[in-house]
């Protein structure tokens, strides 16, 4: 028998949380977040138990869809490694019905659309994303998913949360994403955006060319210009000092290069609380754009998409306000043997639509190569080519 998927899973490279059954859940929107923050700050200041109490769950793209946040019933946290280690083998699994919904030709044109609209000033940059879907031939086993994934991004941070409370059939987003939203301990808060990205090649010679052109690229450094501007402005007023290099650095996933800041603050009032910290912060312009209102505009005209909590916040805060919030990106929901992968890509004035696809490809490749054997993992394909592929 299968064990119990918890409805909520968090591990990253120095901390795991856990949280089993709902205790409590709050309900409300990004757009009017006071009332419901509020009842958070007071459900836990009034535990019982202080050192046990935690809000878990994820702040949605949407600024109008509801936000999943609960008090587990049941909750672990841990320092240690997470309990997910070991596998490394794929799932092996066959798409029996694949990309019925893959938007890939109306992301190339959408991508088009949002750089000419850049280069003629509309805006500065919008993050534009797309899904592709498949029926596999059994439901997918999503603890094992997750072991899989821990294994292959240790650096990462592997989740999996309940997206559909109450339903017979659960619906779950899973995925290990690489970037840290933001982390609280005590007054110190740390954010770590990426931004500007290439694909990782096979080849080590080639993959460390990419790395070094990526480092080099005026296209990506201004992309990534412009997520650290707004992580920095939004973190400047609730902080007293910000460190942070000019410099990115490079980081790697095992299937993509990205340009990172690592920014870090002394928060100006302990009382605000990471969950706060990560409202304040939300949307970056890492998975929305700039001005983030004329982006949320662009998005809802270019995109055939409903992001639910793709691109949105996930993480856990605990009574004193200490936690940590991802940024859920790399991952998939999945719904019985229905699996939707969701990737994005920053645009700028001088994005080329067809590497746009590409990276959003090779971004899709975290959760598909951890589910499904190699030959299928990358996207539609005809007949004829898989044939010559096998041949
Ligand atoms: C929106 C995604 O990635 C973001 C995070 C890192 C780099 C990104 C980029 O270079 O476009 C994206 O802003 C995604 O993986 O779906």
């Amino acid at each position: 028998m299968r064990a119990d998927v918890p409805a909520f899973f968090l591990a990253g490279p120095t901390r795991t949380v856990v949280g089993e059954g709902e205790r409590e859940s709050f309900h409300g929107t990004l757009r009017a977040p006071e009332r419901w923050l509020a009842e958070i700050d007071g459900a836990l200041a009034a535990s019982d138990d202080p050192r046990a109490a935690l809000v878990v769950g994820a702040l949605p793209f949407g600024e109008d869809a509801p936000v999943r946040l609960f008090r587990p019933a049941r909750a672990l946290v841990s320092d240690a490694w997470g309990a997910t280690t070991g596998a490394s083998r794929a799932i092996a699994r066959t798409p029996i019905d694949r990309a019925a919904h893959d938007e890939s030709g109306g992301f190339v044109d959408a991508v088009a659309q949002a750089a000419g609209a850049i280069r003629g000033g509309a805006l500065k940059k919008v993050v534009l994303a797309r899904a592709t879907e498949l029926t596999v031939d059994q439901r997918p086993d999503v603890n094992a998913l997750l072991a899989v994934l821990r294994a292959r991004n240790p650096h990462g941070f592997t989740y999996s949360l309940d997206v559909a409370p109450g339903a017979s059939d659960p619906t779950r987003l899973v995925g290990a994403s690489p970037e840290l939203l933001l982390s609280r301990r005590g007054t110190t808060v740390v954010s770590v955006p990426l931004a500007g990205s290439s694909p990782r090649c096979a080849d080590p010679i080639e993959d460390r060319e990419r790395a070094a052109r990526l480092l080099r690229s005026p296209k990506d450094r201004h992309e990534h210009e412009i997520v650290v501007e707004h992580v920095v402005a939004s973190l400047a007023p609730l902080t007293r000092a910000l460190r942070f290099e000019r410099e990115p650095v490079v980081s790697a996933t095992p299937t993509m290069w990205h340009l990172s800041t690592r920014i870090e603050g002394t928060l100006r009032d302990r009382d605000l609380s990471s969950l706060r910290l990560a409202v304040a912060l939300h949307p970056t312009p890492a998975v929305c754009g700039l001005p983030t209102r004329a982006a949320r505009e662009w998005i809802a005209r270019l995109e055939a998409l409903d992001r639910g909590y793709f691109t949105g916040a996930l993480g856990y805060t605990r009574a004193g306000g200490d936690g940590d919030w991802i940024v859920a990106i790399r991952c998939a929901e999945i719904a019985g043997a229905r699996v939707r992968v969701f990737a994005g890509a920053g645009i700028v004035g001088s994005s080329d639509p067809e590497l746009e696809l590409a990276e959003t490809s090779a971004k899709m490749r975290t959760v598909l190569g951890a589910l499904l054997p190699s030959r299928e993992v990358d996207p539609p394909r005809s007949h004829a080519e898989r044939a010559d592929d096998e041949r």
